[in-house]
């Protein structure tokens, strides 16, 4: 049977390691705690992050990460975005050059704004990389209801052996090399999830997610492009299928924050609620710092980020939006329509 690893015990990383698992490889999660790695062995279960899925007999968790490592093909790396660079550090010099990394953390680190691919590319060079992103949430995957998803690498042929080791007929695994699109899809779309919470913390209705949803995308498409994406991965898994996924799902964590923040709570007292990871506060502040280095705007990001950061009242900063300098719907269009009118 052949091993493979994931690091992180997560929602995610045991949602993907019982996937893989099912297929019938041995799979070996790793733990940064060694109560949890005992306990989650014991009871065959991850209570704390993914209640209610029994763990098959091949699929084992380990507070060793040099066991978990050791002659895996592929190794995943399911933890939160700013603990990546951390976790390469780690595996420095227990990880091989043929070992192919899977990064399927949605993120950009907080100072550099550097995108994750970049992130594992300056600590572990020799290594090709891989980045697993799209619609998915963990708790769906653990109990088999049909997803999709994407890999996305610079070495298509890498990214083929990723897609071999997750398809299945409950996981359907698209490739695509476009991997700065798919990185910046998975991030950005947190934002506006983020938001799109706040808007029904708020009492808003359908009208007003469809329309955050909407602008959403364009201007992710406008900071993906001016950052090197390929304007059509935003029209695929990773760009609209997540973010429609995470805009409209109570299973997102992104989307429970913004209702609470809605609703009136903290951003402490919200994230003490929710327990897991928000990439999303992180991610508004990164995209609305390089959007601003880079001259890109970003009216919906700018909004959430004062919201976070200059304590403007949800409900302004709605408003503020609203009556933005009036303006055509796709920019390219508006401007060929004024040159054809004059
Ligand atoms: N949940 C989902 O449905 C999906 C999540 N993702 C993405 O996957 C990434 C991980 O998310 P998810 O699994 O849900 O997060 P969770 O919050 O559920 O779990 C995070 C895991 O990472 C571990 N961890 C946190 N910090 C560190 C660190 N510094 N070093 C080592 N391990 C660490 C945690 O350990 P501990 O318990 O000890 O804190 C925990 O095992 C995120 O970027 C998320 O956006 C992508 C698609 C779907
Ligand atoms: O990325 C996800 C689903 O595709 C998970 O989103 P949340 O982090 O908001 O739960």
């Amino acid at each position: 049977m052949e091993k493979l690893c994931v690091l992180g015990t997560g929602s995610w990383g045991t949602a993907l390691a019982l996937s893989l698992a099912k297929k019938g490889y041995e799979v070996v999660m790793w733990s940064r705690r060694s109560e949890q790695a005992e306990k989650i062995n014991r009871t065959k279960e991850n209570t704390e992050y993914l209640p209610g899925v029994l763990f098959p007999s091949n699929l084992t968790v380990t507070d060793d990460i040099k066991e978990a490592v050791e002659e895996c093909k592929m190794v995943v790396m399911a933890v939160p975005s700013q603990a990546v660079r951390s976790l390469c550090r780690q595996i420095k010099g227990i990880v091989k050059d043929d070992q192919i990394l899977v990064n399927v953390a949605k993120g950009l680190e907080k100072g550099s704004g550097k995108r994750l691919s970049e992130v594992c590319k300056e600590e572990l060079p020799q290594n090709v990389y891989v980045m697993l992103s799209g619609p998915s949430h963990a708790e769906e995957v653990a109990r088999d209801l049909p997803t999709t998803v994407v890999v996305a690498s610079e070495d298509i042929e890498k990214a083929e052996i990723v897609q071999d080791y997750f398809m299945s007929p409950k996981l359907r695994v698209y490739t695509n090399p476009d991997l700065i699109g798919v990185e910046l899809g998975g991030a950005l779309k947190n934002i506006i999830a983020f938001g799109a919470g706040i808007c029904d913390g708020l009492g808003f209705g359908d009208n007003t997610k469809a329309a955050l949803m909407t602008r959403g995308i364009a201007e992710i498409s406008r900071l993906g492009t001016a950052m090197g994406a390929e304007v059509v991965t935003f029209t695929g898994l990773s760009g609209i299928g997540d973010l429609i996924v995470t805009c409209t799902s109570m299973h997102s964590r992104n989307r429970r924050a913004g209702i609470l923040i809605g609703e009136g709570y903290s951003v402490e007292e919200t994230l003490e609620k929710v327990k897991m990871v928000v990439e999303g506060i992180t991610a508004t502040e990164v995209a609305h710092d390089v959007a601003e280095k880079i001259g890109v705007d970003m009216p919906i990001t700018n909004a959430i980020y004062a919201v976070l950061h200059e304590n403007v009242d949800p409900k302004d900063a709605i408003v503020g939006l609203m009556m933005r300098e009036k303006k055509h719907e796709v920019e390219q269009v508006g401007l060929s329509y004024k040159k054809s009118s004059k």
